[in-house]
C-alpha cells in the first residue's frame, strides 16, 4: 500500500497541478468576460458615462477579438467594396461593380481627364481591379497584421501609449473644461475658442491648440520607428499610400481612446449637436505624410466620419494648406471647385470639421508633412452611409468596422415577422 502510494505521488502530483493550472485560466477567462459584460450593462444603465464605455468596449473587443467575438459585432456597409474607389492618376472616384457598368459609366468620364488611349483604360481598369481585391482582403489582413504588431513591435517612447494631461495644451484643457460645462452653449465655446488660441470660422470649420510640441515630436519618431518595422501595413484609404493606421499599429486604445472620451467628444458634441447623435461611440485614426515624390497633396474628398479632427504634428514643410469647399454637405449639388476658405496647419493644432464638408490638402512645396486624422462616427447619425448616403447595407468584419450598428427592429417589425 505504501508502496503504491509512493507510486502514485507524483502523478497526482502533477495530476492537482494541472487542474489548477486549469482552475486558474477559467478564472481569469471569467475576470475579462466579466470585465466585458460589466461594461455592456453600463451602456444601458449608467446613460451618462454611455459614450466613454462604449468607446472602450468597442476597442477592448477588437483587441481581444478572439475572446470576444461575439460581444459586439463590427459592421461596414457593403458600398466599401464598390464605391469611392479612387484612380490617382486622374483624380477621380469611380464606382465599380463589374467591367460593363464600369465602361459605360466612366470610359468617357475617364477620357474628358485625359485617359483617351485603349493601355490608358486598361492601367486604369487594373488599378481599380487591384483596389476592389485589396478591399476584399483588407479587414482579414488588418486583424492580423494587428495581431502581430502587437506581439513584435517594440515601442520607442512606451510612457506616449497612455495619454497624460501633461502632453496636452493647457489651452485646449481649458476649450475642453468650457465644452464639458452643464450650462456651456455653443457661442461660449467659440467665444472661449477664441481667447485660446483658436481660430473659428464661417464654414464651421474650427482650429485650437491641442498637442504640446513634445508631444508631436515622440508622435513623429515613434511613426517612423513604427514604420521601419518589418510588418505588413494596410493603409488607410486609397487617397493615401504612406499613411498608418493607428488603431492597427494599436495606439489608438491608450491615448486616442481616452482623448475623444474625455475632451473631443464634448467639443463635437457642443460644435456639431447635429452630427454626433446619441454619442461619438467609434473611430478611425491615422496618420497621413506628404513628401515630394511619394503623396504631395490631397485630392478633394469627403471623410467616412460624422466629425473629422486633424491634428498638425510638425511643422518643417511649406504649402499644404487645408481647402474647404462650398459645395459641401449636398450630395445631389455637383461638388463646384470654388474654395471659400483655406486653412494653414499649425503644429500641435487641430483643425475640427465636419466629415461630409468637401476638402482637399493643397501640395505641399518643400519639407515632410505629419498629421494625426481621426474621423469620429455617431453610430446612429450613421443610419444612412456618409460614403453611398444610402441605408447601410451592413456586411460584418471582424474587426476595424465603420461604426455602424444594426437598427433594432420596431415592435411592429417583429410582430409581422
Ligand atoms: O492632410 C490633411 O490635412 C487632410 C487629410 C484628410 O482630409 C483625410 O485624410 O481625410
Ligand atoms: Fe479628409
Amino acid at each position: 500500500m505504501e508502496h503504491l502510494l509512493e507510486c502514485l505521488a507524483p502523478i497526482l502530483f502533477i495530476w492537482l497541478s494541472v487542474i489548477g493550472v486549469c482552475i486558474c485560466i477559467c478564472v481569469n477567462n471569467n475576470v475579462s468576460k466579466r470585465k466585458i459584460v460589466f461594461k455592456c450593462n453600463c451602456i444601458n444603465l449608467l446613460g451618462k458615462n454611455h459614450i466613454k464605455i462604449v468607446v472602450e468596449h468597442k476597442f477592448v473587443v477588437s483587441s481581444r477579438y478572439i475572446i470576444m467575438s461575439k460581444v459586439q459585432p463590427e459592421y461596414i456597409c457593403s458600398c466599401f467594396f464598390t464605391q469611392n474607389i479612387f484612380i490617382k492618376k486622374y483624380k477621380i472616384h469611380v464606382k465599380y461593380i463589374n467591367d460593363d457598368q464600369f465602361e459605360n459609366e466612366f470610359r468617357q468620364v475617364l477620357r474628358m481627364k485625359g485617359c483617351s488611349t485603349t493601355n490608358q483604360y486598361e492601367e486604369a481598369l487594373y488599378e481599380v481591379h487591384k483596389e476592389v481585391s485589396l478591399r476584399k482582403s483588407y479587414h482579414k489582413k488588418f486583424l492580423d497584421n494587428y495581431l502581430y504588431i502587437q506581439r513584435h513591435y517594440t515601442k520607442l517612447y512606451p510612457d506616449i501609449w497612455t495619454l497624460r494631461q501633461t502632453f496636452l495644451d493647457s489651452r485646449f484643457l481649458t476649450i475642453a473644461a468650457e465644452a464639458k460645462k452643464p450650462t456651456q452653449t455653443k457661442e461660449s465655446l467659440l467665444s472661449c475658442i477664441m481667447h485660446n488660441g483658436g481660430d473659428i470660422t464661417e464654414c464651421e470649420v474650427y482650429k485650437m491648440p491641442i498637442f504640446t510640441t513634445e508631444l508631436c515630436l515622440m508622435l513623429i519618431n515613434e511613426i517612423q520607428n513604427f514604420n521601419n518595422f518589418p510588418c505588413e501595413k494596410t493603409r488607410p484609404n486609397t487617397m493615401n499610400k504612406y499613411g498608418i493606421s493607428l488603431d492597427e499599429m494599436g495606439l489608438s486604445q491608450g491615448l486616442l481612446i481616452p482623448l475623444i472620451a474625455d475632451y473631443l467628444q464634448f467639443i463635437a458634441k457642443c460644435l456639431f449637436p447635429q452630427w454626433t447623435g446619441h454619442a461619438i461611440d467609434s473611430f478611425k485614426a491615422f496618420v497621413v505624410k506628404y513628401e515630394s515624390d511619394l503623396d504631395t497633396e490631397l485630392s478633394k474628398h469627403f471623410d467616412n466620419a460624422e466629425v473629422t479632427m486633424n491634428i498638425s504634428l510638425n511643422s518643417k514643410f511649406e504649402g499644404g494648406d487645408l481647402q474647404f469647399y462650398s459645395s459641401s454637405l449636398n450630395r445631389s449639388v455637383d461638388i463646384s471647385h470654388e474654395s471659400n476658405l483655406q486653412m494653414s496647419h499649425k503644429e500641435g493644432y487641430g483643425v475640427m470639421h465636419c466629415g461630409r464638408q468637401y476638402h482637399s490638402a493643397l501640395p505641399i512645396i518643400a519639407g515632410i508633412r505629419y498629421n494625426l486624422i481621426i474621423w469620429m462616427r455617431s453610430s446612429t447619425v450613421r443610419n444612412i452611409c456618409p460614403m453611398c448616403n444610402q441605408t447601410p447595407d451592413l456586411v460584418q468584419v471582424p474587426i476595424a468596422g465603420d461604426g455602424f450598428i444594426p437598427i433594432p427592429k420596431t415592435r411592429s417589425q417583429c410582430h409581422l415577422l
